[in-house]
């Protein structure tokens, strides 16, 4: 069989690694510990965002029939007090966030009100509602606050804070085992010897995992050997929802890992038309409650791990925390400037993009080759060039934005 007929899809890879992911349980949390964390429900509103009507300016506060008019300020009402009636032909001293007098229905800002001898001179015509936000103009009490799947953002824990909410309920982070084939393989701080290079691959795979939601919980260095490489496997997937390695599965008879998963749980799906990740193998390792934690052999080489992290660990993480945001890259159009041409697998080219008013423009590191790491440095999305195809300067290139995840 030719290497392209053995190989699958990236769709195909998709549906294996993903069939049957179960759903995390969830967890309580003070919301200043949930940043980035998925809701497994909607969030109700219980209060009225703003909870009263107030000022959106610095000015003064009236009545709209009152336009035109010298009105004497009757009271001063600073943001946190309460206010009083407002009597009848007067204005209020008010301030931005101050609560409105009953009576009042405008505010005039202060630089378009002139302050008199006998008071404050406003315009002619000043519509009624001017500069008042209205209680609940925001959120109202009962009405959907956050929904169900959502991660949570800066803006997402805002919201949250408005209620005067201070626990919520998430998704237990994907508790995730890193394990680092090949005797070559040396941590930072160590030093190197001939033939040794340093794991670039676990601090970069620890910062997108935890970037996509899930915590490594276990790391560990396999050795190149077939016993050990069993050892540590079915240990890291004791408790592990996710077992992760990388390097080892390729053709080589140095390459334990794939034999390993195969003796201990199951293999679903090895060799992916693309590149770079190739060799990546997916499949299933029993846990330690008689279920089965997902297995994700990543190719060791730096590039072959990076993008495939993005195209598996992330939706993958994404199906257990039952976040269809991480489930896909969000998508874009651009010119490219660079050629290229593909064989039998699908490339997955590194690339920044120039963003200007004549459109995006995606620009190729020139070394796209998987051990090449600097082509990931800086790199804004995944220019997707399809199997046997090629690309010349100037055509249209479907990216996936690694930026907007
Ligand atoms: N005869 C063949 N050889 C190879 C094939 C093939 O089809 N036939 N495929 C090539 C492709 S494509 C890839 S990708 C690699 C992947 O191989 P492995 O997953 O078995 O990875 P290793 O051999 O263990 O390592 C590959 C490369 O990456 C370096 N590496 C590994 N781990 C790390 C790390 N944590 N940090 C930094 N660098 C790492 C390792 O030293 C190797 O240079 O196989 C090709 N070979
Ligand atoms: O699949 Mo490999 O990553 O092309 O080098």
């Amino acid at each position: 069989m030719s290497e392209a007929a053995s190989l699958q899809s990236v769709e195909a890879g998709l549906e294996a690694l993903l069939e049957g992911v179960p759903v995390l349980p969830t967890e309580t949390l003070p919301c200043e510990r949930a940043a980035r964390r998925v809701l497994p429900a909607d969030v109700t509103a219980r209060l009225d965002v703003p909870p009263f009507d107030n000022s959106a300016m610095d000015g003064y506060a009236l009545r709209h029939t009152d336009a035109g008019r010298v009105l004497p300020v009757s009271q001063r009402i600073t943001a946190g007090a309460s206010a009083e009636p407002l009597a009848p032909g007067s204005c209020a001293r008010i301030f931005t966030g101050g609560a409105m007098p009953r009576g009042a229905d405008c505010v005039v800002r202060q630089e378009n009100a002139e302050v008199t001898a006998d008071g404050i001179r406003v315009p002619d015509d000043i519509p009624v509602h001017d500069n008042v936000r209205h209680r609940g103009s925001d959120v109202r009490s009962g009405t959907p606050l956050l929904s169900a799947g959502m991660r949570l953002d800066a803006a997402a824990l805002g919201h949250l804070a408005g209620q005067g909410i201070t626990e919520v309920e998430v998704r237990r982070r994907p508790r995730v085992a890193l394990l680092s084939t090949g005797d070559e393989i040396v941590e930072p701080g160590q030093p190197l010897k001939a033939g040794q290079i340093y794991n670039s691959n676990r601090p970069m795979l620890i910062e997108l995992l935890e970037t996509f939601g899930a915590e490594v919980t276990h790391l560990a260095t396999v050795p190149d050997e077939a016993e050990g490489t069993r050892k540590v496997l079915s240990e890291a997937a004791r408790d592990a929802d996710v077992v992760i390695t990388t390097g080892g599965v390729s053709v080589g008879e140095e390459d334990h890992v794939k034999a390993a998963l195969e003796s201990l749980g199951r293999l679903d799906l090895w060799k992916l038309a693309m590149r770079p990740g190739k060799p990546l193998a997916l499949g299933r390792l029993p846990d330690d409650n008689g279920g089965e934690t997902r297995f994700v052999g990543l190719p060791g080489n730096p590039v072959s791990s990076f993008v495939a992290a993005w195209l598996f660990l992330r939706p993958l993480i994404g199906a257990l925390l039952d976040c269809p945001e991480l489930g896909q890259l969000p998508r874009l159009t651009a010119r490219a400037d660079f050629t290229a041409r593909t064989g039998p697998r699908r490339h997955y080219m590194r690339v920044t993009l120039a963003f200007s008013a004549e459109g995006i423009v995606a620009q190729a590191f020139p070394d796209q080759n998987s051990g090449v790491l600097s082509s990931c440095v800086g790199a804004d999305a995944l220019a997707i060039i399809e199997p046997d195809s090629s690309i010349s300067a100037g055509d249209s290139v479907d990216c996936l934005w690694l930026r907007g995840a």
